[in-house]
Protein backbone atom coordinates (compact mmCIF):
# COMPACT_ATOMS: atom_id res chain seq x y z
CA UNK A 1 0.00 0.00 0.00
CA UNK A 2 0.92 3.91 -0.70
CA UNK A 3 0.28 7.12 1.02
CA UNK A 4 -1.66 9.82 0.07
CA UNK A 5 -0.90 12.82 2.28
CA UNK A 6 -2.76 15.87 3.74
CA UNK A 7 -0.68 17.85 6.24
CA UNK A 8 -1.46 20.97 8.60
CA UNK A 9 -5.13 21.00 6.99
CA UNK A 10 -6.75 23.56 9.10
CA UNK A 11 -10.78 23.20 9.67
CA UNK A 12 -12.88 25.37 11.29
CA UNK A 13 -15.37 23.69 13.76
CA UNK A 14 -17.52 24.42 17.16
CA UNK A 15 -15.36 22.06 19.16
CA UNK A 16 -14.93 21.50 23.67
CA UNK A 17 -15.72 20.81 26.76
CA UNK A 18 -16.61 24.03 28.23
CA UNK A 19 -19.46 26.59 27.86
CA UNK A 20 -17.63 29.47 26.47
CA UNK A 21 -16.34 27.06 23.69
CA UNK A 22 -20.01 26.02 22.53
CA UNK A 23 -20.35 29.85 21.47
CA UNK A 24 -17.52 30.32 18.78
CA UNK A 25 -15.64 28.35 16.16
CA UNK A 26 -11.82 27.16 16.46
CA UNK A 27 -9.55 25.96 14.19
CA UNK A 28 -8.04 22.31 14.43
CA UNK A 29 -4.87 21.39 12.80
CA UNK A 30 -5.36 17.84 10.86
CA UNK A 31 -2.25 15.19 9.62
CA UNK A 32 -3.66 12.23 7.55
CA UNK A 33 -2.15 9.42 5.94
CA UNK A 34 -4.71 8.02 3.38
CA UNK A 35 -3.72 4.07 2.17
CA UNK A 36 -4.17 3.50 -1.61
CA UNK A 37 -2.06 1.59 -3.92
CA UNK A 38 -0.77 4.43 -6.45
CA UNK A 39 0.48 2.44 -9.00
CA UNK A 40 -3.09 2.03 -11.06
CA UNK A 41 -3.66 6.39 -11.09
CA UNK A 42 0.13 6.48 -11.72
CA UNK A 43 0.22 4.02 -14.94
CA UNK A 44 -2.60 6.36 -16.34
CA UNK A 45 -1.96 9.23 -15.10
CA UNK A 46 -5.25 9.37 -14.26
CA UNK A 47 -6.78 11.74 -10.92
CA UNK A 48 -10.25 9.17 -10.92
CA UNK A 49 -7.66 6.08 -9.67
CA UNK A 50 -6.28 7.46 -6.53
CA UNK A 51 -7.74 9.41 -3.53
CA UNK A 52 -8.25 12.67 -4.90
CA UNK A 53 -6.74 14.71 -1.61
CA UNK A 54 -8.86 18.25 -2.89
CA UNK A 55 -12.12 16.45 -2.43
CA UNK A 56 -11.23 14.45 0.53
CA UNK A 57 -10.11 18.23 2.21
CA UNK A 58 -13.00 19.89 0.88
CA UNK A 59 -15.11 17.18 3.08
CA UNK A 60 -13.19 17.59 5.69
CA UNK A 61 -13.90 21.49 6.41
CA UNK A 62 -18.22 20.20 5.46
CA UNK A 63 -17.60 17.83 7.95
CA UNK A 64 -16.33 20.67 10.53
CA UNK A 65 -18.54 23.04 9.25
CA UNK A 66 -21.47 20.97 10.21
CA UNK A 67 -20.35 19.27 13.46
CA UNK A 68 -20.33 20.68 17.25
CA UNK A 69 -18.45 17.78 18.94
CA UNK A 70 -17.17 18.00 22.80
CA UNK A 71 -14.04 15.99 22.32
CA UNK A 72 -11.45 15.81 19.77
CA UNK A 73 -11.46 12.39 20.46
CA UNK A 74 -15.36 12.32 18.96
CA UNK A 75 -14.27 14.46 16.23
CA UNK A 76 -11.35 12.09 15.04
CA UNK A 77 -13.23 8.93 15.07
CA UNK A 78 -16.42 10.39 13.16
CA UNK A 79 -14.58 11.83 10.56
CA UNK A 80 -12.36 8.62 10.48
CA UNK A 81 -15.35 6.58 9.51
CA UNK A 82 -16.99 9.02 7.52
CA UNK A 83 -13.44 8.82 5.50
CA UNK A 84 -13.36 5.43 5.08
CA UNK A 85 -16.82 5.16 4.00
CA UNK A 86 -17.12 7.54 1.71
CA UNK A 87 -13.90 7.40 -0.21
CA UNK A 88 -13.39 3.57 0.13
CA UNK A 89 -9.88 4.23 2.18
CA UNK A 90 -8.73 0.66 3.74
CA UNK A 91 -6.10 2.30 6.49
CA UNK A 92 -5.60 5.38 8.07
CA UNK A 93 -3.61 7.61 10.41
CA UNK A 94 -5.51 10.71 11.42
CA UNK A 95 -3.80 13.06 13.78
CA UNK A 96 -5.21 16.15 14.72
CA UNK A 97 -4.05 19.50 16.74
CA UNK A 98 -5.99 21.55 18.66
CA UNK A 99 -3.56 24.74 18.84
CA UNK A 100 -3.93 26.76 22.06
CA UNK A 101 -6.15 24.75 24.18
CA UNK A 102 -3.04 24.33 26.72
CA UNK A 103 -1.01 27.66 26.53
CA UNK A 104 2.16 25.95 27.81
CA UNK A 105 2.06 23.33 24.58
CA UNK A 106 2.24 24.41 21.28
CA UNK A 107 -0.94 21.94 20.67
CA UNK A 108 -2.50 19.49 21.75
CA UNK A 109 -4.64 16.25 20.40
CA UNK A 110 -4.87 12.81 19.56
CA UNK A 111 -3.47 10.40 17.18
CA UNK A 112 -5.57 7.25 15.25
CA UNK A 113 -5.41 4.43 13.00
CA UNK A 114 -7.83 2.61 11.26
CA UNK A 115 -8.62 0.12 9.12
CA UNK A 116 -6.72 -2.85 7.66
CA UNK A 117 -3.08 -2.37 5.84
CA UNK A 118 -2.79 -4.41 3.22
CA UNK A 119 0.75 -5.06 1.99
CA UNK A 120 1.65 -4.25 -1.60
CA UNK A 121 2.04 -7.44 -4.10
N1 LIG B 1 -8.45 14.14 25.95
C1 LIG B 1 -9.09 15.36 25.90
N2 LIG B 1 -8.88 16.24 26.88
C2 LIG B 1 -9.49 17.44 26.81
C3 LIG B 1 -10.34 17.77 25.75
C4 LIG B 1 -10.54 16.80 24.73
O1 LIG B 1 -11.29 16.99 23.74
N3 LIG B 1 -9.90 15.61 24.84
N4 LIG B 1 -10.91 19.00 25.68
C5 LIG B 1 -10.70 19.92 26.61
C6 LIG B 1 -11.22 21.28 26.46
O2 LIG B 1 -12.21 21.40 25.47
C7 LIG B 1 -10.01 22.18 26.17
O3 LIG B 1 -9.50 21.90 24.87
C8 LIG B 1 -10.30 23.65 26.27
O4 LIG B 1 -9.09 24.36 26.30
C9 LIG B 1 -9.89 19.66 27.82
N5 LIG B 1 -9.28 18.35 27.81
Amino acid sequence: MDLVLIEALKVDTVIGVYDWERTLTQTLELDLELATDIRPAAAADDLARTLDYAAISERIAAFGATSAFALVETFAERLAALLQQEFGIPWLRLTLRKPGAVSAARAVGVSITRGIWHEAN
